[in-house]
């Protein structure tokens, strides 16, 4: 399912209009129509609702959803935003078909609409052409609303959500279901405008084949399908090989629990052979608790690694993916071990938390590369990376990963709720799974370590990078499930549910 921006919507629709031929009144009697079969599915013709209707082609939409409810037996009001000469093409269009059909409808009033009366209420109010914050009367409209006790359905956007931004000015709607029409708007993905939408459903208006082929998106939901089709098969006759070979470097004395972490949850991912390096005074700890790595113990200096591994022969090149970061600490030992690890590693190469620090300072060894970058940031570290302030970053998610991920030619793993990742290309996909029970430490080392698995098992870079995101939400959606709090509950208990994790989707293949 693609994510689109308000105007590439635009671009789909005048698409649909010019080159297709389609007619901009029948898309909206299409929208009407499937917003008001989903209005149907999930009430009953007995309740009442209210409509409310803005002046542009959101409140066109409400029209021809009146007229569809109408027709089935509901008892409606509509209720006019705007002045009612003000409506123009397609929405005055469905307008009039509406009073063609006898129809009636009344001047938005505070003091006559009593939002308590009505079991839904139907928010038509502004879509995607919303600019700034809400003016009167739907400033007014929107506070009733929120108000009330009714059930509320956005069409398209809750009134005042912008599309790409997660920030949201004061005055919106909080709806309890967003009927979608045709792809969801960036701002879904991004909070606090997340919030907003409410349960998110999505109609097909006959665009989908557009967006595909005619106005490339390159934006989409990742979903379990997805992970269903590319999660490569484990075959009878494999060995050890057969599934990759990795090598994680991280720990330090004062964090030797990281790296532990990491490489359990690559062990527990369908890795093959897994070497890990960390100091030597840290490798007795790694190996305590999981006797399944080979150890690569390495010199070290102050309790982290020494960066210039004393003449250590160190060789990366028998591994086909290699990734760096937990527990690494920031001692400036770790600058020229990251970048010898950027020059050296021919094979993917996922730096990730400490591993990061020392990025901004080693750009050239970044473009440099020629085999995969993978960087796992979090919005704060991403801060840094860029210099940009992390509420920007987080409002602004999807352009500035893309931006970023394509000036240095890396793949970017922005996480955070509803994680996005970036190609070098611009190609970006959108986590849905998770919760706030990933919220605490340790949860980033376990995605290193299932991240680094899954690259050493696929074929498709991108692909093992956003299965192992997936998988990692689904963990956390799985332990809620079981245990129905998000206290109690630590990084590891998610490397134990891997194998339910695992099976949830091969029981899907
Ligand atoms: N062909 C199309 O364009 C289609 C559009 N559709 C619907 O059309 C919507 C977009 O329509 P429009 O571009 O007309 O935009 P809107 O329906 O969001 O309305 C924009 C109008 O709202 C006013 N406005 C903007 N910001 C405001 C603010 N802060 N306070 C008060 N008034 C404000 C503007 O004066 C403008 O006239 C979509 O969200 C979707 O619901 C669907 O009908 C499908 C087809
Ligand atoms: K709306």
């Amino acid at each position: 399912m693609q994510v689109v921006t308000g105007e590439e919507m635009k671009e789909v629709d005048r698409y649909a209009i010019e080159s297709l031929g389609l007619k901009e009144e029948l898309l909206m009697e299409n929208a009407g129509r499937a917003v008001a079969e989903v209005i149907m599915e999930d009430h009953s013709l007995q309740e009442k609702a209210a409509i409310l209707i803005g002046k542009g082609n959101n409140g066109g939409d409400g029209f021809v959803v009146a007229r569809v409810l109408i027709d089935h037996g509901m008892d409606v009001d509509v209720w006019l935003l705007a002045d009612p000469n003000e409506f123009e093409g397609a929405a005055c269009y469905h307008k009039e078909i509406y009073e063609n059909l006898g129809r009636e409808w009344k001047e938005w009033d505070a003091s006559l609409c009593e939002m308590d009366d009505y079991d839904v209420v139907i928010d038509a109010m502004l879509g995607t052409g919303v600019r700034g914050p809400l003016r009167p009367p739907y400033k007014e409209a929107v506070l009733a609303v929120n108000k009330g006790s009714a059930d509320v359905i956005s069409i398209d956007i809750p009134s005042g959500v912008p599309s790409e931004s997660g920030k949201i000015p004061e005055t919106v709607i909080y709806a309890d279901t967003t009927v979608v029409i045709q792809a969801p708007k960036c701002s879904a993905y991004l909070y606090p405008a997340t919030d907003c939408y409410g349960a998110i459903r999505t109609v097909d208006i006959g665009l989908r084949k557009v967006i595909e082929n005619n106005v490339p998106i390159r934006r989409k939901v990742w979903t379990k399908n997805d992970v269903c089709h590319s999660l490569p098969h484990r075959i009878p006759n494999a060995h050890k090989g057969t599934h990759g070979k990795g090598l994680l470097i991280g720990g330090s004395k004062s964090m030797p629990g990281a790296v532990t972490l990491a490489a359990s949850a690559c062990l527990n991912s369908g890795a093959g052979l897994l070497t890990t390096a960390a100091p030597s005074s840290v490798m007795p700890v790694v190996h305590s608790q999981l006797p399944e790595t080979m150890g690569m113990p390495l010199p070290e200096q102050g309790g982290a690694i020494a960066g210039d591994l004393m003449g250590m022969d160190f060789n990366t090149n028998p591994y086909q993916a290699v990734a760096a970061g937990p527990g690494l600490g920031r001692e400036k030992t770790i600058k020229p071990l990251v970048r010898r690890l950027l020059t050296e590693v021919n094979a993917p190469l996922l730096l990730d938390a400490d591993a990061l620090y020392f990025l901004p300072e080693l750009e050239q060894e970044v473009k440099a590369r020629n085999a995969p970058l993978i960087i796992t940031p979090h919005p704060g570290e991403m801060s840094r990376l860029t210099g940009e302030k992390t509420e920007k970053i987080n409002n602004q998610r999807f352009t500035l990963s893309r931006e970023f991920a394509m000036e240095k030619g890396c793949y970017l793993v922005l996480k955070g709720p509803h994680t996005i990742v970036t190609t070098p290309d611009g190609d970006q996909f959108i986590n849905t799974s998770g919760n706030e029970a990933l919220a605490r430490g340790g949860t980033g080392d376990v995605l290193t370590g299932l991240i680094l698995g899954l690259l050493l098992q696929g074929k498709e870079t991108s692909a093992s990078v956003m299965n192992a995101v997936y998988l990692h939400g689904l963990t956390a959606d799985i332990a809620v499930k079981k245990s129905r709090q998000t206290y109690a509950m630590t990084a590891s208990d998610f490397i134990h549910l891997l194998p339910l994790a695992f099976r949830s989707i091969i029981s899907s293949f």
